[in-house]
């Protein structure tokens, strides 16, 4: 969906706040601000919707999906279930993706934006002073402005690949045929979604990552768990590796491998789209790393200027710009002082099984010494049921055993997370979660039963269970009293 100009006009070319970018960032700053009353300018130069909608959670979800048909099918026989094996018509399962995308477009359209009273400026904006904005001819002078123009796939620089068609994310999506042999190098959550959605759809598929385990991000014991999934349903996963060297149909790691391929995908993380941007005419300072520098409230070193989503440094996601849009809109547009959440960024690998966390991720609760409480998914009975039992949840408490971290490994992970979500933003303690009924079965017994085993293991300490032993006999002492009273 292009960007039309919308009719409804700002008085010349002055708002009080322009929004520069329409990805999940800025429209909902847009709207945000526009909500509060005041004018709301928002510039973009591609097509509103930003990464999330066209190229990245929206098409990766849906062939997710696609695949996960596939796969259910080709394992129905442990079920007793015959059938023959499936037919993957890939140019039907790409319809199927851009009709997902379709779908949900007009939600982010420049007309739901103009409903919403933003007026939409279609073009590439430049900053050409600390309030002073530029669409090609057009200058727009503003009260305050919020820079969300989000991020691009990185392109590593490895020897001859400025000679190779690569893919990234931003591209896959145009694919009409299913690549046969599919390189995909970076093992990060681009890497290991693409890497089973399309060696279920048929691909034979290669992994590199440089580190030691896929998903560095993640627990290493989170990670083995995909491995052996992914390794299981035939990827090919090689870690602690990178390619040194590459050509149209094949490349060279750094162990001398030679992998052959028809096509690759570079999938090594984003870089923040800030070049040609004009920051530095709009005192707008960077970080080493080419993010846009803000504080806790998400302004910039220009303070009329505020930040939110990809280029900013904090975690690369939908929910994290949207929050932040929000929030930078409410300071920038009420005078108010929010600031970002500490509590942990939640996130979630769409991967089979999933991998969910929240709060202080189990990687950093182990460098602090938290204490871990662990459930293996061979005790949720709704995974045994399904024959779903690789995955586990780990909840992370602090001496108050009150939860401050989780992670959960299974199907339907990013759902399960929710309540843990909850419970670390509201300061729960095990306890409060043990005495919540759950119905059962469901996976959310992964996180109720750690919860339950940690309140036993509280109850089995020397000092508790010798109070517990004590209380219990001067019950029946009391009880036999009273019975002999009686008599
Ligand atoms: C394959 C893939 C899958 C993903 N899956 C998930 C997921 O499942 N869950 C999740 O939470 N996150 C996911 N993400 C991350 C998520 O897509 C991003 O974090 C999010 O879209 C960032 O939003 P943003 O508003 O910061 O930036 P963007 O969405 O990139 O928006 C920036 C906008 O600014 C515009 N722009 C840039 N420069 C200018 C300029 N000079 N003038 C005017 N306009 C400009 C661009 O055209 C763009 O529309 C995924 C990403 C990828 C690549
Ligand atoms: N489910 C989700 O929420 C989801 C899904 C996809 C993407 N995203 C977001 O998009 C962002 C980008 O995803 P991504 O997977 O591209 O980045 P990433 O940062 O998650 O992973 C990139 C990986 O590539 C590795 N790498 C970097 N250079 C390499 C090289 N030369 N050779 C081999 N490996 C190399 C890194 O070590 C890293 O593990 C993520 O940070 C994430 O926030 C989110």
């Amino acid at each position: 969906m292009g960007i039309r100009r919308s009719s409804s006009s700002v008085p010349e070319n002055r708002a009080d706040v322009v929004v520069v970018g329409g990805g999940t960032a800025g429209i909902v700053a847009a709207k945000t601000a526009a909500g509060f009353g005041v004018r709301v300018v928002l510039i973009e130069r591609e097509r509103t919707g930003g990464d999330c909608l066209w190229t990245g959670c929206v098409p990766s979800k849906a062939l997710l999906a696609a695949a996960s048909v596939a796969a259910t099918v080709r394992s129905a026989s442990r079920f007793g279930i015959d059938t023959e094996p499936p037919q993957v018509d890939f140019p039907r399962v790409m319809e199927h993706v851009h009709g997902a995308i379709a779908e949900i477009a007009p939600i982010d359209s420049p007309e739901a934006l103009t409903e919403a009273g933003v007026h939409v400026i279609s073009g590439d904006a430049v900053f050409t002073g600390p309030n002073t904005v530029s669409v090609g001819t057009r200058v727009v002078s503003f009260g305050q402005a919020i820079v969300t123009t989000g991020a691009h796939p990185t392109v590593p620089a490895i020897d001859g690949i400025e000679h190779v068609d690569y893919l990234t994310s931003d591209t896959l999506w145009d694919l009409t045929v299913l690549p046969e042999r599919l390189l995909i190098v970076g093992a990060g959550s681009v890497g290991c979604e693409m890497a089973q959605a399309f060696s279920r759809l048929g691909s034979e598929v290669t992994l590199i990552g440089r580190s030691a385990t896929i998903l560095p991000r993640e627990d290493a014991s989170a990670s083995s768990i995909l491995t052996q999934a992914l390794t299981d349903e035939g990827v090919r996963v090689l870690t602690s590796t990178s390619v040194v060297r590459i050509a149209d149909d094949s490349a060279v790691t750094d162990t001398g491998t030679e992998i052959a391929f028809d096509r690759v995908l570079v999938a090594t993380g984003r870089t923040p789209r800030t070049a040609s941007l004009g920051l530095e005419s709009a005192g707008v300072a960077l970080s080493d790393n080419g993010f846009v520098r803000v504080d806790e409230h998400l302004r910039t070193t220009n303070p009329r200027i505020w930040a939110a989503g990809d280029l900013t440094g904090h975690p690369q996601f939908t929910h994290t710009a949207g929050v932040h849009g929000s929030l930078a809109a409410s300071n920038a547009a009420l005078g108010l002082s929010r600031t970002v959440s500490t509590t942990g960024t939640p996130r979630v690998t769409f991967t089979d099984p999933e991998i969910a966390s929240a709060g202080i991720d189990v990687r950093s609760a182990r460098r602090l010494g938290l204490r871990l409480q662990t459930l293996d998914h061979h005790h949720v009975d709704r995974a045994v049921t399904e024959g779903r039992t690789a995955g586990s949840t780990t909840l992370v408490l602090d001496a108050k055993r009150r939860i401050v971290g989780a992670c959960v490994v299974g199907p339907r992970a990013g759902e399960t997370i929710g309540e843990l979500i909850i419970a670390i933003e509201q300061g729960l303690r095990t306890r409060d979660l043990a005495g919540a009924t759950h119905p059962y079965p469901t996976y959310n017994d992964g996180p109720w039963n750690a919860a339950i085993a940690d309140v036993k293991a509280q109850l089995g300490s020397p000092v508790l269970s010798r109070s517990l032993r004590t209380l219990a006999k001067s019950r029946s002492l009391w009880i036999r009293r009273a019975r002999d009273t009686r008599r």
